[in-house]
């Protein structure tokens, strides 16, 4: 299993936000994507998801292009943003419009995150951590070889991101799995290949790089922005 991005591109009107972004991924990879707010890790990520179109480039699932094929529509999973929540549903409500065949997977989830009470509440009652362990659940529910988060790990407490990327270490051995995050100390130790994601296309960050050293080749990368970092109150 491999996917394969070649020479992506995407422009919204004249802004150009990314260009040249080629990448092959196999089986029992996770990949994460690190950069500035604003760079377009969410518009690649959307890219490959098949949400937003490309103006340039293939992506390749095995040997076909994907969403080319009926099948391909369903190899893959993207864990949304919160605003495409119910309100006026609970957690559970959300659920029960997944698939019947997902049911036993779905309780599994459910147990680990110790989730059934925040289940029995209506999403407009909701903190940012519980919509977020709501949408890891109906995201990880689907059992399919490709699964792309979106900062994941936003508004989660330490014990449930510890929780999340274990999920996620667990997921990748059948999977390919994409990430974007700023959590670079929690990225660090679970991704197989970190890139940084520039206007000119995707840079590779080191092998097997800790946390500490991740932050300094990041902050390398983005010194422009912090020589500017002053406040004069
Ligand atoms: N639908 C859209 N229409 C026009 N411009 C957009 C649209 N979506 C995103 N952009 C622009 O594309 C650029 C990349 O945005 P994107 O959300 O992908 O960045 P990001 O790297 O995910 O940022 P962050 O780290 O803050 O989440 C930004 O300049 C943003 O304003």
């Amino acid at each position: 299993m491999v996917v394969i991005l070649k020479n992506i591109g995407k422009t919204f009107k004249k802004h150009r936000v990314f260009e040249n972004v080629s990448l092959e991924i196999r089986k029992n990879s996770l990949i994460t994507f690190v950069g500035p707010n604003g760079v377009g890790k969410t518009t690649l990520l959307k890219v490959i998801a098949g949400i937003l179109h490309k103006d340039e480039g293939n992506i390749f699932f095995d040997t076909k292009e994907i969403f080319s094929t009926k099948e391909s529509f369903h190899s893959l999973a993207f864990f949304v943003s919160e605003s495409t929540l119910m309100e006026n549903l609970t957690g559970r409500e959300h659920l029960l419009l997944l698939p019947k065949e997902q049911k036993e997977r779905t309780e599994k989830l459910i147990e680990y995150f110790v989730a059934h009470d925040l289940l029995k509440k209506k999403v407009k009652s909701y903190s940012l951590g519980m919509k977020q362990i709501l949408l890891i659940i109906l995201t990880c529910s689907f059992d399919v070889p490709i699964l792309i988060f979106d900062e994941i790990l936003n508004g989660l407490d330490p014990i449930n991101r510890r929780k999340a990327m274990n999920l996620l270490l667990k997921l990748k051995k059948e999977k390919i799995i994409f990430l974007s995050s700023h959590q670079l100390m929690e990225v660090s130790e679970v991704s197989d290949e970190i890139y940084f994601l520039h206007d000119e296309g995707l840079e590779k960050l080191e092998e097997e790089i800790d946390s500490m050293s991740l932050e300094s080749l990041y902050l390398e990368k983005i010194t422009e922005g912090l020589d500017e970092a002053e406040i004069d109150f």
